[in-house]
């Protein structure tokens, strides 16, 4: 079943079309990798999936079938979860931190935050020596585990994340996708869609079923992961990857 449904996506902001009749579908428990130059609309396209950007002069977006705008903003934003480039870690343990959003969550019993605990430091590859140690001790890796775990207590459906490891050294990024890549597996499980802005490449080509390239606001490429990185009949997408010695 199709989780999104982007269609001819226009946006503006001032003078400048920031993306061009973008049109490409993410299917449930797809993990789609979005790539491009700097400045294409990655991020752009990224926040108008759960409405944080605004500007939107053409096209719709449809979730389950439903245009974005007839969710509730605020449900719309538990169920497809924003990641953010850095996790926010307030004063307190990691356990502390990771229990911290859905302690306000209505209509759900103690019990089952509990289990969703239990699962979340699972999925989030936190392990139990961490959880006390106070959250701005811990190394950026850990930090980013930490509020992925934060997140997955909300029990999103829809996971963004936005450059994950653009704060991390290459090793420490290199563990964490490791940990990415496993919950990757517990995202198709649940049959949660994902989408995830990259940088690196290596990133792109070890986590996603397809990739998405973006340049100048318009579709280059939304091809199966193989076919974007071992057989790129897009000219574009061969020039790219060159450029970025792959
Ligand atoms: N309010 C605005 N007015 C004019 N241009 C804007 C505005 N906001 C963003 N832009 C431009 O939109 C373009 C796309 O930005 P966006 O952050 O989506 O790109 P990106 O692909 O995520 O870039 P990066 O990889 O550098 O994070 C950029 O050229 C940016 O300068």
């Amino acid at each position: 079943m199709t989780a999104f449904s982007i269609q001819n996506l226009t946006v503006v902001k001032g003078e400048k079309k920031i993306l061009d009749s973008v049109s490409f579908d993410v299917q449930e428990g797809e993990f789609v990798c979005i790539v491009g130059p700097s400045g294409a609309g990655k991020s752009t396209l990224l926040r108008q999936l759960n409405r944080l950007d605004y500007g939107r002069i053409g096209g719709q977006i449809l979730w389950n079938g439903k245009s974005l705008e007839e969710y509730d903003v605020h449900v719309l934003r538990e169920q497809v979860a924003y990641i953010f480039q850095k996790a926010v870690m307030f004063p307190g343990s990691a356990e502390e931190n990771i229990k911290m959003g859905a302690q306000f969550e209505h209509n759900v019993t103690q019990q089952e935050l509990e289990g969703r605990f239990v699962k979340a430091i699972r999925e989030a590859g936190i392990t139990p020596e961490m959880l006390s140690v106070e959250a701005a001790d811990l190394s950026g890796g850990q930090q980013q585990r930490v509020g992925i775990a934060r997140t997955l207590m909300l029990d999103p459906v829809v996971l963004l994340f936005d450059e994950p490891t653009a704060s991390l050294d290459v090793e420490t990024s290199n563990k964490f996708c490791k940990t990415l890549k496993v919950l990757k597996e517990h995202l198709k499980e649940k049959k949660s869609a994902s989408l995830m802005i990259t940088h690196r490449l290596e990133e792109a080509s070890f986590l996603a079923d397809k990739v998405l390239m973006l340049e100048e606001g318009k579709v280059v490429a939304f091809l199966p992961v193989n076919e974007f990185f071992n057989n790129p009949s897009n000219e574009r997408v061969a020039n790219f990857l060159k450029a970025y010695k792959l």
